[in-house]
């Protein structure tokens, strides 16, 4: 197939919101394993990109790419049975089900949309609904939530919350995590551990984040994508992007690493 690639990519797109083009013919691409970032000043895109990924915003102009298709027209509803899974900044738990129920949902999304065959039919059997909820369990058990699956969100911790959210997304088994801030509101011991786990990830699956935090991006990612007014600026490794003077200046005044 013509410009096939492995893995997740988003080719020449461009996002105009009435006369401000949010987005001016990004391209980018998130191979197998590789943690790519997105970085960028305020307004830069990172938000609107995310969305693209996403299915939230449709690209007036390019394509997205993944599983070896060019896919113009993803709609956030067709993600589970693409192997696809995201968090959003708001979290989006479900305030009056339980941390296991908040979970489950995550697992049902992913049965109902096929991904794994057989779990759920018609007509559901105990031996079906058993089978999700261990996969819920051990979602929240590899993130050390396990003991607060009868809990309600609402009462927990923002960074518990955060891997509950977390959890969510990995119980469909993702072959593509997108992740919104996933730092934001974390102390930097929270962070760090966020950075092991997300490395940790890889072995299973391409991670693409869009993150403020410097310290974070730059220890955990493999490769950057520099925004600014909607453009791609650099791309590289952590260390490239930090030296480049594009994005330097982009950044006039603002830390980078
Ligand atoms: N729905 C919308 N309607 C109109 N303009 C929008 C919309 N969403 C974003 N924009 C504009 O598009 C540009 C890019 O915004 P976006 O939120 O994607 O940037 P960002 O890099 O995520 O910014 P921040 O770091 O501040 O969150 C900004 O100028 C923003 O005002």
């Amino acid at each position: 197939m013509p410009g096939s690639t492995t893995g997740f990519a988003i080719r020449g797109v461009t996002v105009r919101f009435g006369g401000l083009t949010a987005l001016s013919e990004v391209s980018l691409t998130a191979a197998p394993h590789e943690v790519l970032g997105v970085i960028g000043p305020n307004g830069a895109g990172k938000t609107t990109l995310f969305n693209v990924a996403c299915g939230f915003v449709r690209p007036d102009e390019g394509t997205l790419h993944w599983r070896g298709e060019d896919r113009p027209a993803l709609r956030p509803h067709d993600l589970a049975g693409l192997g696809i899974a995201r968090t959003l900044q708001g979290l989006g738990l479900f305030d009056k089900m339980t941390v296991l129920d908040n979970v489950l949902v995550g697992a049902d999304r992913a049965a109902a949309a096929g991904f794994w065959s057989g779990l759920l039919g018609l007509r559901r059997s105990t031996r079906d609904e058993a089978a999700l909820r261990g996969r819920a369990m051990s979602a929240l058990d590899e993130l050390g939530v396990a003991s607060y699956a009868a809990r309600y969100p609402g009462s927990l911790p923002y960074a518990l919350r955060k891997k509950v959210a977390l959890a969510r997304a990995l119980v469909a088994e993702p072959d593509l995590l997108l992740l919104d801030e996933p730092a934001s509101g974390l102390s930097d011991e929270e962070m760090a551990e966020l950075g092991e786990r997300l490395r940790a990830l890889t072995d299973r699956m391409a991670i693409m984040l869009v993150e403020h935090h410097m310290d974070l991006v730059m220890s955990v990612c493999d490769r950057l994508v520099v925004l600014d007014f909607g453009k791609v600026i650099a791309t590289g490794t952590p260390a490239d992007v930090k030296d480049d003077p594009a994005v330097r200046a982009a950044y006039l005044g603002e830390a980078v690493g």
